[in-house]
């Protein structure tokens, strides 16, 4: 127990604070430390405990205006004496701090009362900023709600990088409020996930959450199918239809793929947001609407609304709070504690207990372009090829080749995938002012030469074997090396 005071002066930046008394309840001395000196310097009293028992002593007896609280302590865990934290500091804001949090930790923090989460290691400039605005808010204002619930099953969200725990700070501070949240990051990054989670961590979890994927409608009927319609609204409207807003009345819309959402489907829905009203296709009478509306997509969103495909008060409206899931080889620290996940969500304990790091090395060197879907694809392969035994990297199916697919495939099935992702972007272009006349000769100068190479390596670098393998003269062979300026010693190692 210690206790540091500092002289009512400006601090560092010049600036004269209210000095507050601070308690920090952490077994690192380190982060004691680091909070003392901190706040010392802004004129505040810091006193420090290394238990949750020790620092609900000092703050019965010191009522302090803020406390900064681990979540793994010796005995009690912070999480569990946070209730009697406020309690006893007289409805003080608690800060909690973690270093290995997930997403129920986060949350149950959140639900507990905590005013913030500081995932460990944190920038001091951060923290500063945080006891800052919680010491600026008054005693009164944290309102400790002692529900907390539980995410389970199949539909956890786990993660241990920082951009992990990060998302995590993020869904529980929000989930309570009705705020829009637009999710962005690459296909199969967990986007529907996070949607999930913050609906089942709100107070609409019990009404309807509906994920929906306008791009999966009928063009021509988005608008109807999301609003609906009245009778005679077009051909065919033969009576009245609700639409998926209908549906989800007092709920949660999860909109995938926001950044397609056609013009005239974008203003309807920020009048929903703006006023909480839409009108049916073909109605003239608004009709009100209480949903949530979260929003993803993998598009860069800045772009879409540069080149005016996204309306920029739509987007600034939808991103009442921005969560970006970066691309898994981005955040590699994530591999193993997903691969035991969806090992356990198998029910393969044996396997997940048995992770080797040699496998965990050799799945980092991998692209997964595909993300967390193509990873839980993975390895729900490799559980079955392995039956029962320890996995090794030869269980998994190769990495995946291009961009555009979520899904695990035989690289026969993915070929196409990987060709329509070269494609399309090339194709696109030759829609705008500046087409390309050599594709096909551009598609085999992309292919042409791993093929060769690999060849050559696998007949050992007989250019007679190789050619027979390939089916081509072997002066065509010659050519074509020539050509793409492979020699023998290429033709020894990479692709
Ligand atoms: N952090 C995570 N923890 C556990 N499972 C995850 C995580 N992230 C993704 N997954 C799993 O990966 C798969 C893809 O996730 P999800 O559908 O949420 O991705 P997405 O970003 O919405 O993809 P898309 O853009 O293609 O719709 C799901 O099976 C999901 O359960």
């Amino acid at each position: 127990m210690t206790d540091s005071g500092a002289p009512d002066q400006p601090d560092s930046r010049g600036q004269t604070t209210r000095r507050a008394t601070v308690l920090v309840v952490d077994d690192e001395p380190s982060i004691c430390w680091a909070f003392e000196r901190m706040l010392t310097e802004q004129g505040h009293t810091v006193i420090t405990a290394s238990s949750a028992e020790e620092g609900l002593q000092l703050a019965a007896a010191r009522r302090p205006d803020l406390v900064l609280l681990d979540v793994r302590l010796p005995k009690e865990d912070g999480i569990s004496a946070l209730p009697k934290f406020i309690e006893t500091s007289g409805g003080s804001p608690v800060i909690v701090m973690t270093a290995f949090g997930d997403l129920e930790t986060a949350v149950a923090a959140v639900h507990r009362g905590a005013s913030e989460y500081l995932v460990k290691p944190f920038h001091l400039d951060d923290a500063r900023r945080v006891c800052q605005v919680a010491l600026s808010t008054s005693r009164q204002s944290s309102a400790p709600v002692a529900v907390v619930r539980k995410d389970q099953g199949d539909n956890r969200l786990v993660g241990s990088s920082p951009a992990m725990q990060q998302a995590f700070r993020q869904i529980a501070l929000v989930a309570a409020s009705d705020l829009s949240v637009l999710i962005t990051g690459e296909t199969g990054t967990g986007k529907e996930l996070v949607g999930a989670a913050i609906h089942r961590h709100s107070h609409r979890s019990k009404q309807v959450y509906l994920p929906i994927a306008p791009v999966a409608l009928n063009e021509d009927l988005v608008e109807s199918e999301l609003f609906g319609h009245v009778k005679g609204a077009f051909t065919g409207a033969d009576a009245d239809r609700s639409g998926l807003f209908d549906r989800a009345e007092g709920g949660t819309v999860f909109l995938d793929e926001i950044g397609d959402l056609p013009m005239s489907v974008q203003v309807k829905l920020l009048r929903v947001l703006d006023q909480g009203e839409y009108l049916r296709v073909g109605d003239v009478r608004p009709r009100r609407c209480n949903v949530r509306v979260l929003a993803a997509t993998n598009r860069d969103l800045h772009e879409a609304m540069r080149q005016g495909q996204f309306r920029e008060d739509l987007y600034y409206r939808l991103s009442g709070l921005h969560i970006h899931l970066p691309p898994l080889r981005e955040r590699l620290e994530d591999l193993a504690v997903l691969c035991r996940h969806f090992l356990l969500r198998l029910g393969n304990e044996s396997a997940a207990e048995s992770l080797s790091e040699e496998l965990i090395d050799a799945l980092s060197e991998r692209p997964w372009h595909g993300n967390v879907r193509e990873l839980s694809n993975a390895v729900e392969h490799a559980a079955v090829v392995a039956r029962g035994r320890s996995l090794t990297i030869d269980d998994f199916p190769p990495a995946q080749l291009g961009r555009d697919s979520g899904a695990v495939q035989s690289p026969e099935a993915s070929l196409p995938d990987a060709v329509a992702a070269w494609c399309k972007p090339r194709l696109d272009a030759d829609a705008a002012e500046n087409p390309t006349m050599t594709l096909h000769a551009d598609l085999v100068a992309a292919v042409e030469p791993t093929l060769l190479r690999l060849t050559l390596r696998a007949t050992a670098g007989s250019r007679a074997a190789a050619a027979e393998r390939l089916g081509i003269h072997r002066g065509t062979l010659r050519e074509k090396l020539r050509h793409y300026g492979i020699n023998d010693v290429d033709a020894s190692g990479g692709k």
